[in-house]
């Protein structure tokens, strides 16, 4: 049984603040002024957004919310004369009679107003989704253009996560922002100017005490946010044990090791500090409300003391009174959604920036285009004194690489765990460039043809497949798009050399079986029957270029030799002798190939036949024997 002060299961007790959450607390950090001062630069973005997808809707929306203002104002002041024509000295009746033209104009003003308020949301309905596919698909369109070596460097995952996730949301909520903000300024400007020419002395006195309101609100409101942020770490860590507890993934083994209950018990401690918090939250926003009232009691009392001097010294007609005191609450409102409004724009704001910094690095990491074409059947495949080093890493994952592979061959890349075999098939495939040295594909140097003529013509066996949520049938012809297979016989030879035949004749709707439990009808596979479907894929690619990484890892006796045969066979049919490059452990696989390449800490360290390997008696030598006197009978 876990005592009470055994350490947390799910990480340490103070985890770090994600880096995400910086935004938030530079976003509590500042002050209203700071956040005034970049009002502009967000605005303009969004209306920029807004303009280049739609400059017809946009000018609308602008137009629909300045005239819905005017008419707010124009309401309160008829309102006025409503007051005036009720308050005159005259009979009752006639009074009546005398306030009817305005109030046919206040009524008609609160008409006009609702349906400027129902054009407004038409319009914004439909500029909304515009604008959000638009931001979508700039951001999707490019960082899945940009080179795979990006995706190495976290700084730029780590912007790529927030400048289309929550740029993009930010993007959505900054428009209502900007609306917001544009119908709380008119709408305040309306009361002040009401005021105002109700009697000079008003204006201030009614922005006095609307202040204090708004001031309350948008400290309960900042309040409220530094306690989300204190709580994001061990809310985080909450979601975790809520994952981790019923998650299909790990169910097995939740189950295995019994860790329901250890689980249950950490989601409980979670919860009772989360709940702790939210207490003394409440109480904190409880004595803010309360000073908040205090000071708008305080602001309103002086309000209405500047109103009763205006009143008794005869500076404003007992009439004007009425319109003044609904003037005072218009404005009360009205700067408080004014402060709301700035505040969410502010925060929008950063995240805005984040994804315009994301257009703008995705489009700086794309892979040039040059308009040379790599050879689409090369020859031979030369690197020469190739280095390379992993983004963020200081050791070189290869060291001064240099060897020629020849059209037709089949060599074998062998080492150990980390010896730099999958990343010597990352660069000769030219899906990441060498730090040093150079790659040619017959005379072309790779670092100089486009990507894409590249790319064309590898296939890649990954040691993990991808599990493509797709139709089996789909996730083996996903790697040949538009080229045709009439008589389907590079089909039935990558689905029989690979045993991928055998998966689909067990699954319910063969090859039309969805593999993906995303899906209710989805069917998942086992980890060999994966790779079995990924090496079919490599193989119906038919590329000039075929590296396959541990293909076998996950197969059964039967299935490797039939893979290993397979590949030997299509080293040399359907496109034509290709080149092809085969990572493997098990090394009695690898002893027919044609030439053996033996890494050691990312250095070639030997090369040559099997045969030659073993006279040679080096490291090849020495892990042959390992795995080969594990099948020798014992003397
Ligand atoms: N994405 C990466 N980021 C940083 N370093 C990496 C990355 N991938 C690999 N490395 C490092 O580069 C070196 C070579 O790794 P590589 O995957 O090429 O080895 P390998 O020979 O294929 O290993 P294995 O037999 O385990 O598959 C290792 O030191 C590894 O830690």
């Amino acid at each position: 049984m876990r005592e009470s002060n055994d350490p947390p299961l799910i990480g340490v007790e103070n985890i770090k603040m994600p880096d995400w959450a910086a935004v938030d607390q530079r976003v509590i950090a500042a002050g209203f002024g700071q956040a005034v001062r970049t009002m502009p630069a967000a605005v303009g973005t969004v209306v920029r957004l807004a303009w280049s997808t739609s400059p017809r809707l946009t000018v609308l929306a602008a137009v629909v919310h300045v005239v819905s203002g005017c008419v707010t104002a124009f309401g309160l002041l008829a309102t006025a004369n409503v007051f005036t024509a009720l308050l005159q000295e005259a009979p009752t009746p006639q009074r009546v009679l005398d306030s009817l033209p305005a109030i046919a104009v206040v009524v008609t003003s609160y008409a006009v107003r609702a349906l400027l308020d129902t054009a407004v949301a038409a319009v914004e309905g439909a500029l909304k989704p515009k604008l959000t596919r638009a931001a979508d698909e700039a951001v999707t369109a490019a960082v899945i253009r940009v080179e795979l070596l990006a995706f190495e460097d976290a700084d730029f995952r780590e912007l790529a996560r927030q400048g289309a996730r929550y740029g993009v949301r930010a993007i959505e909520t900054s428009l209502r922002g900007v609306a917001d903000l544009v119908s709380s300024v008119i709408a305040l400007l309306a009361a002040l100017v009401t005021a105002a020419l109700l009697n000079p002395w008003l204006a201030p006195v009614l922005l006095l005490a609307a202040a204090a309101d708004a001031w309350a609100s948008a400290k309960v409101a900042k309040l409220r946010y530094r306690h989300f942020l204190d709580t994001v770490s061990r809310n985080m860590r909450k979601y975790v044990v809520e994952e981790v507890a019923t998650y299909r993934t790990l169910a097995l083994e939740r189950h295995a090791l019994t860790l329901q209950e250890p689980l249950l018990a950490e989601y409980s401690r979670i919860s009772e500090s989360l709940m702790r918090e939210e207490s003394k939250l409440e109480q904190q926003s409880n004595i803010v409300r309360l000073i908040g009232r205090a000071a708008r009691g305080a602001g309103t009392a002086v309000a209405y003391l500047v109103l009763g001097l205006l009143l008794y010294n005869g500076s404003l007609a007992l009439a004007l009174a009425g319109t003044a005191v609904l003037a005072m609450g218009r404005a009360s409102t009205a700067l408080s959604n004014t402060i709301k409004a700035v505040n969410s724009l502010y925060e929008d704001s950063f995240y805005i920036g984040y994804y315009r910094t994301l257009l703008a690095e995705s489009e700086r990491r794309r892979a040039p285009v040059s308009g040379l074409t790599a050879p689409s059947h090369p020859g031979e495949i030369r690197l020469d004194s190739i280095s390379f080093t992993y983004p963020g890493q200081d050791e070189p994952a290869l060291r001064e690489v240099s060897l020629t592979l020849r059209r037709g061959e089949i060599v074998a890349l062998v080492g150990e765990n980390g010896s730099g075999k999958t990343t010597l098939g990352k660069l000769l495939t030219g899906l990441y460039p060498p730090s040093e040295g150079a790659v040619y594909w017959d005379d072309v140097n790779l670092a100089e043809a486009d990507h894409r003529t590249v790319h064309e013509n590898i296939a890649v066996i990954a040691q993990n497949p991808a599990e493509w949520p797709m139709t089996a049938g789909t996730n083996i012809t996903v790697g040949r798009l538009g080229r045709e297979d009439p008589e389907r016989t590079a089909w039935t030879e990558a689905i029989t050399s690979s045993g991928a035949d055998e998966v689909l004749e067990s699954l319910p709707l063969k090859e039309n079986t969805v593999l993906s439990k995303k899906f209710s009808d989805g069917q998942d596979l086992s980890g060999g029957q994966w790779q079995r479907m990924g090496i079919a894929r490599g193989i119906y690619r038919d590329a000039a270029v075929l590296v396959a990484d541990e293909p076998t890892a996950a197969l059964d006796a039967r299935a490797e030799a039939r893979v290993f045969a397979g590949l030997q066979h299509a080293s040399t049919t359907g496109h034509g002798s290709r080149i092809t490059v085969l990572v493997t452990h098990r090394l009695a696989n690898i002893r027919n190939a044609d030439r053996i390449l033996v890494l050691e800490k990312g250095v070639l360290l030997e090369e040559g036949t099997h045969d030659e390997l073993v006279e040679a008696g080096g490291l090849y030598a020495e892990l042959f024997e390992i795995q080969a006197s594990a099948y020798r009978k014992e003397p």
